[in-house]
């Protein structure tokens, strides 16, 4: 059994390597020639799987280590009998953690708390459901917009996108790229969206680049530059728009969800389904492929305020700024593609919040809710 491998999946040959041969390729060298002899194949978000890349192939299986599917024809797999899965939620937690790293970053910057904003979000499934529960926990105000699960679970608790854009600081997008259909998400936050939103407003997009209008944004940005762009994601990945880049106060490489916990969850998830598919037993669990974090414990004294103590965690953890330095270093350094994935292809190790222990030292107990609701263990000292 021949298995191709995009060289960005770790662990592969722990997992697949026992139940065949794997090959690895670059994500993006992966063509309908590396696949012809191919059984298996397992992807990231950057291998493009149509009819041009299968048709000639004996695949039976396709996994992708990922939560997105918009780059698999999921048509053209069944057409040729080809079994497909994904990895739903493999990466959510990392995401979160990005979220508040980069809001912690800017209440910094421009002196404002995460506690006092009003956070709207767009695309409540395991990214923004997670984030919900993370940011209530904290005490953060949110309103969810999520016309799909409305339709079928009610409208309770769900606004639509028109009330976010009117009544929220932030606003947080976090929807799979839908090109058709009632639900469509390409250019959800076009130019009209884009022009209403108040000033200050906040924008972090982590789904797809393509949920927005980047060259409307572009202009948002460079004429009245009265709101602030996170932007993990961007139209036309690896050759990313670099005015658009220049003008966000945070821009990153499409690492939101590049934890080793997610990326290892999203090759276990692909792995458990490989093997179900050939009835074979999974001998590996996902406890078998994570290190221990570098940083396990972390004893607070006293004398910082809830959000001082909020953004020394979390920085302690990860630190979303490396990964803007990162992204416009190798750019410069490599040209826009490269660079962009050069930031990717050697991604530094960063773990979740969740791995983090943190011992509350005396005076310093009344942090516990605030900390156990942004995700770390807490543990009295
Ligand atoms: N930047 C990164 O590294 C990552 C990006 N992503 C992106 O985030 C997306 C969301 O991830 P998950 O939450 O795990 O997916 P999910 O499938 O669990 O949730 C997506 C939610 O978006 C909702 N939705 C669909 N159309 C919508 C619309 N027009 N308006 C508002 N909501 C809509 C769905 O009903 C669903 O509840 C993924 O599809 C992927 O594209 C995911 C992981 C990492
Ligand atoms: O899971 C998803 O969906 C993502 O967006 C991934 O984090 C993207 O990772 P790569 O495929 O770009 O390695």
């Amino acid at each position: 059994m021949r298995i191709v491998v995009d060289a960005n999946v770790p662990a592969a040959e722990a997992c697949f390597g026992e139940l065949g041969e794997v090959v690895r390729l670059a994500g993006r060298d992966i063509d309908a020639h590396a696949v012809r002899d191919a059984d298996a194949l397992v992807v990231r978000s950057i291998t493009r799987v149509d009819e041009a890349l299968v048709a000639g192939s004996r695949l039976r299986f396709v996994g992708t280590c990922t939560i997105g599917t918009d780059h698999v024809d999921e048509t053209a797999l069944v057409r040729h009998g080809i079994d497909f899965a994904n990895a739903p939620g493999c990466n959510a937690e990392a995401v979160v953690d990005y979220v508040l790293s980069s809001l912690l970053t800017l209440g910094e910057r421009h002196d404002w708390c995460l506690t006092d904003r009003r956070v709207g979000i767009v695309g409540v499934g395991n990214v923004g459901g997670r984030l919900l529960t993370r940011l209530q926990d904290l005490g953060v105000e949110c309103l969810a917009c999520d016309p799909p699960r409305a339709q079928r679970q009610g409208a309770s608790g769900f606004h639509d996108l028109e009330t976010l854009i009117d009544a929220c600081d932030v606003l947080c997008l976090h929807t799979p790229l839908v090109r058709d259909g009632p639900h469509a998400t390409h250019h959800l936050l076009d130019a009209r969206r884009i022009a209403e939103l108040a000033p200050q407003t906040v924008l972090v997009n982590a789904g797809r680049g393509d949920c927005v209008d980047g060259q409307a944004l572009r202009g948002r940005l460079a004429g009245p530059g009265d709101i602030t762009a996170v932007l993990d994601v961007w139209e036309g990945e690896p050759a990313i728009d670099p005015a658009l880049r220049d003008l966000a106060a945070i821009a990153t490489p499409h690492v939101a969800g590049y934890s080793l916990d997610g990326k290892l969850r999203g090759t276990h998830a692909v792995y458990l389904a490989l093997c179900h598919e050939l009835g074979l037993p999974a001998r590996i669990g996902l406890a078998d492929l994570l290190p221990t974090p570098p940083l396990r414990r972390l004893e607070l004294g006293g004398g910082l305020t809830p959000e001082e103590a909020l953004r020394l965690c979390a920085r302690a953890v990860f630190d979303v700024r490396r990964d803007h330095d990162r992204l416009l270093r190798e750019q410069h350094r490599q040209g826009l593609a490269r660079g962009f994935d050069a930031c990717r292809a050697n991604y530094p190790l960063r773990r979740e919040f969740a791995t983090l222990g943190i011992e509350l030292g005396e005076g310093t107990e009344d942090l516990a809710p605030l900390l156990a609701g942004a995700g770390f263990q807490v543990a009295p000292g």
